[in-house]
């Protein structure tokens, strides 16, 4: 056990960390923080949940010279969702320092940003495209930066975003530290990123799996046709908490959510081409519990970190095993278990076991609940309602009405009929949705892949470079 103690921070840091109710650090936390408080270029790679945020923040945040006005570090991030909770997690570990954490990121208003900018911010957290946007403007400037931070340096370089980063770190002194973290870090990727270092220490922390092992993982055998329904007798009988379920497209995306929505749950879809303003607003209505389900693509929620969420749905299997690492990742965070289900076609097969194969870790095989199944468990809630109710509520109102109604029914015909209205019973109402192709082979796959999410993470109205 590593306390926070051991690092010799400064009594600000510690009254933070202890505000934010940390008590011990985590594996990557007590391997890296050491190493970026000497000033050590690191790669940390750890699991995801295990507060590799808080594994750059704290070094980070501690280094920040107060009697210095200038913007001195920056961290980027792969989406703008990522960049405001990064930023919010940094400035609660700076918030006894008082250290200035500005977000920026596209779809934003320029001009607000431009104003924030000037309000001297000293840590700066953007996506990729907005930096540099504001680099070319010269309403950032960064040769007093002396730490740069990638977070999710594995998805950014996937995504195409080699060039923007490289072009933010020339306008970087030379003399700096570099900290990238992820939770998966393959290996051709890896060298790239090796390049915008000076002599890294690579910290893994050592897993026998790529998963957290508090996730219960398990795989559907099904017919494309029959995902839908058995997604919803699912959700009838897990009754999830918060839910994540994961489809291939925005396409599939907004489908799944419309098709919840009619079959009386409520979700909502989190993609690319939504306005920041739609995204940002889903991702509040999810977090404060108004919509139980989301339905996200892979990179709207790398990285998020979203308390409650107790189960991940892939309804398609992930392209590859990294997005699976991350979708599932989405639960079963800071130490609490979740469940991950992967629906897999038979084709698709060959695909869950390259997963597995990657992840070392094995799916348990789970056979698609029945519609009685669905349907009893329905009734045992109702009956837990009906009990719960018996238990806690003050029932003297009603008792007329019941003894009334005792007088012309029998007891059993009624308290059956009390256990119907109260059972949710599984919707069959018709929906529509596009077939996705399987997948299949793997290498061409990741190129289609890259393409895609490059358009998604742009988003709208962001400009285009020309890459590769
Ligand atoms: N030492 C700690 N003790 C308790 N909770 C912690 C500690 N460090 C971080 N956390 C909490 O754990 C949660 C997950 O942390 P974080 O988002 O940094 O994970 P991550 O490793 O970056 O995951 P991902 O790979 O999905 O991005 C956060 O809510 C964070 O506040
Ligand atoms: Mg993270």
């Amino acid at each position: 056990m590593v306390t926070f103690k051991e690092f010799g921070l400064s009594p600000e840091l510690m009254k933070a960390v202890s505000k934010m109710g940390f008590e011990e650090a985590t594996p990557i936390q007590a391997a890296t923080i050491p190493l970026s408080l000497q000033n050590r270029d690191v790669i940390g790679q750890a699991q995801t949940g295990t507060g590799k945020t808080a594994a750059f923040g704290i070094p980070l945040i501690e280094k920040i010279d107060m009697n210095n006005d200038a913007v001195q570090a920056i961290v980027v991030a792969p989406t703008r969702e990522l960049a405001i909770q990064v930023s919010e997690e940094l400035y609660k570990i700076g918030s006894t320092k008082r250290v200035r954490v500005l977000p920026i990121y596209g779809g934003q208003d320029i001009e607000r940003q431009i104003r924030a900018l000037k309000k001297h911010p000293h840590i700066i957290v953007g996506t990729p495209g907005r930096v540099l946007d504001h680099i070319q403007r010269r309403t950032l400037r960064l040769q007093n930066v002396h730490t740069v931070v990638l977070d999710e340096a594995d998805e950014m370089l996937n995504m195409g975003f080699v060039e923007d980063i490289e072009a933010i770190l020339s306008h970087v002194p030379t003399e700096r530290q570099t900290l990238l973290f992820s939770a998966t870090m393959p290996e051709p990727i890896r060298r790239i990123a090796e390049r915008f270092m000076q002599n890294p220490e690579l910290v893994r922390v050592k897993a026998k799996e790529m998963t957290v092992p508090n996730i219960e993982q398990y795989y559907i055998e099904i017919q494309e046709k029959k995902k839908f329904d058995t997604l919803t007798r699912l959700l009838d009988i897990q009754s999830p908490e918060l839910a994540i379920v994961f489809g291939r497209t925005k396409r599939r995306v907004d489908e799944l959510a419309e098709a919840l929505n009619l079959r009386g749950y409520t979700a909502e879809g989190i993609h690319g081409d939504l306005s920041q303003a739609k995204r940002l607003s889903v991702l509040r209505k999810f977090k404060e519990g108004s919509i139980d389900i989301l339905v996200a693509t892979d990179v709207a929620a790398r990285g998020l970190d979203i308390s409650g969420v107790t189960h991940v749905y892939n309804f398609d299997i992930p392209q590859d095993p990294e997005s699976y690492v991350h979708r599932i990742g989405r639960t079963g965070r800071a130490g609490k278990t979740g469940m991950a289900i992967t629906f897999v076609t038979p084709r698709e097969i060959g695909q869950l076991h390259h997963i597995e194969k990657t992840t070392k870790r094995k799916m348990e095989r789970m056979k698609p609940p029945t519609l009685d199944e669905a349907l009893e468990s329905q009734q045992r809630a109702a009956i837990e309602k009906l009990l719960t109710t018996i238990e806690h509520n003050n029932l003297s109102f009603y008792k007329r009405a019941a003894e009334e109604l005792l007088e012309e029914h029998d007891s059993v015909s009624l308290v059956a009929a009390c256990i119907k209205m109260l059972t949710k019973e599984p919707d069959m109402t018709p929906v529509q949705l596009t077939e996705e192709m399987p997948i299949m082979k793997k290498e061409k796959k990741r190129q289609v892949q890259t393409r895609q999410r490059r358009s998604e993470t742009r988003g709208r109205g962001a400009k285009t470079r020309t890459k590769r």
